[in-house]
C-alpha cells in the first residue's frame, strides 16, 4: 500500500535468514493485568482513596504494569486521538517520511531499525515521536494537532497525579515531578503496528523498557502487547476503554534499594514487547512522562544500584547502544 513502508523489501534478507524451527513462539498466554478503578480517588470516603492508591502501589511492585478504567480521559476524547492517529498514518510514506508533521520536529517520524542486523531487532512499525510542547497560534484552526494538545494536557495530569501517588508511598516525597518533567521533554508516541505474515513471527516493537518515569497507553482491542511477568511473557488483554500504565526506568533508579532482600515492594522497569498480528494492523499511543534533561536522576535511598546521571546523559547512553547494539541497554549501564 502507498501509506506503508517498505518493510518486506527493505527487510527481505532479514527474514530470508531466520530460520522457523529456531524461533520461540511469540504467542503466549493472555493474562488480565492488575484493574484499577480510578474513581474512588475522587469519592470523600478516605478509606477508599486509600485502598485504591495501595493497589496502585502493589500493581506497580507486583507486575510493573496496571490497567486503569473510570480514569477521567472522556471516551470520546479517547476516540478522537484514535481517529486522529489513523489520519496520520494514512499518509502517503514519501510524505510521512520526508516532510514534516505540523510544527513537530522533522525527525519524529521513524520506521523498522535502520541498525538491525538480525529480525529479532527489528520492530514491524512506524511511529511518530511528538513532543507534548503546547499549540502555537499558527497551528490553533488545525483539528487534528488541538486534539493532540486535548489529550496530552489529559493525560498529563493523570501520569503526574499517579507518579505522586507512587512517589508518596515510597516516602520520597510526592510533588516534584510538575517542576521536573516539562512539556518539552514528555512526549507522545504515535504507534502504528502494520500486519506481518511471516511465519517466523515478528515483533511490532522490540522487548525494551521504558526511558521515562512512567507511561500511560492507550490501544485499541487487537492486542499483541506482552510483558514479562517473573521469568515468562504474558500477552495483555485490550479493555475497551481502559488504559495501561507501566513503571519506566527512571522510577527504578529513584527508589530501588540496592540490597535485593529489601526490595520487596519496589517498583521496576519491566521489559515489554509487541507481536505482530498476521492479519491486522494496530494503533496504539503512549505519553512519557520525562523530566528536564537537566535533571539528575539519583536513588533517594542509600546504598544505590545504580550512579547518578542526567536525564540527558540517559537518552544519549540509549541512543548511542541502540546505533551501536541495535537494540537499547538501559540501566545496566549505569550500575554503581
Ligand atoms: O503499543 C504498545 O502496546 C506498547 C508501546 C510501547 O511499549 C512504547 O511505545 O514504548
Ligand atoms: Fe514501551
Amino acid at each position: 500500500m502507498e501509506f506503508d513502508p517498505p518493510f518486506d523489501s527493505a527487510y527481505k534478507s532479514l527474514l530470508d535468514a531466520m530460520d522457523p524451527k529456531g524461533c520461540p513462539a511469540l504467542e503466549v498466554e493472555q493474562c488480565g493485568l492488575p484493574l484499577i478503578d480510578l474513581a474512588r480517588l475522587d469519592l470523600d470516603d478516605a478509606a477508599a482513596r486509600e485502598k485504591c492508591k495501595r493497589e496502585i502501589a502493589s500493581a506497580s511492585a507486583e507486575w510493573g504494569f496496571f490497567q486503569l478504567v473510570n480514569h477521567g480521559l472522556p471516551g470520546e476524547l479517547l476516540e478522537r486521538i484514535h481517529r486522529v492517529q489513523v489520519d496520520v498514518f494514512r499518509q502517503p510514506f514519501e510524505k510521512k517520511a520526508h516532510e514534516r508533521l505540523m510544527d513537530y520536529s522533522p525527525d519524529s517520524y521513524r520506521w523498522g531499525n535502520p541498525c538491525a542486523t538480525s529480525l529479532r531487532q527489528l520492530s514491524w512499525s512506524e511511529a511518530y515521536h511528538i513532543s507534548t510542547i503546547p499549540c502555537p497560534e499558527a497551528e490553533k484552526a488545525n483539528t487534528i494537532r488541538c486534539t493532540i494538545d486535548e489529550y496530552t494536557t489529559a493525560v498529563s495530569r493523570l501520569a503526574r497525579r499517579l507518579a505522586e501517588i507512587l512517589a508518596e508511598h515510597l516516602g520520597c516525597g510526592g510533588s516534584h515531578f510538575d517542576e521536573s518533567c516539562t512539556s518539552s521533554t514528555c512526549y507522545l508516541r504515535l504507534n502504528h503496528y502494520l500486519p506481518c505474515a511471516s511465519p517466523v513471527g515478528v515483533f511490532g516493537l522490540i522487548p525494551h523498557t521504558d526511558s521515562a518515569f512512567l507511561t500511560v497507553l492507550y490501544q485499541d482491542e487487537v492486542g499483541g502487547l506482552q510483558l514479562m511477568k517473573g521469568e515468562r511473557w504474558v500477552a495483555v488483554k485490550p479493555i475497551r476503554g481502559s488504559l495501561v500504565v507501566n513503571i519506566g526506568d527512571l522510577f527504578e533508579v529513584v527508589y530501588t534499594l540496592c540490597c535485593t532482600a529489601l526490595s520487596n515492594g519496589e517498583f521496576k522497569s519491566v521489559l515489554h514487547r509487541v507481536v505482530a498480528n498476521p492479519e491486522v494492523e494496530r494503533f496504539s499511543v503512549a505519553y512519557f512522562l520525562c523530566p528536564s534533561y537537566e535533571t539528575v536522576i539519583e536513588s533517594c535511598r542509600e546504598p544505590a544500584v545504580y550512579r547518578a546521571f542526567s536525564f540527558r546523559e540517559y537518552r544519549l547512553q540509549v541512543q548511542e547502544d541502540v546505533k551501536a547494539e541495535g537494540y537499547k541497554i538501559g540501566l545496566r549501564r549505569f550500575f554503581t
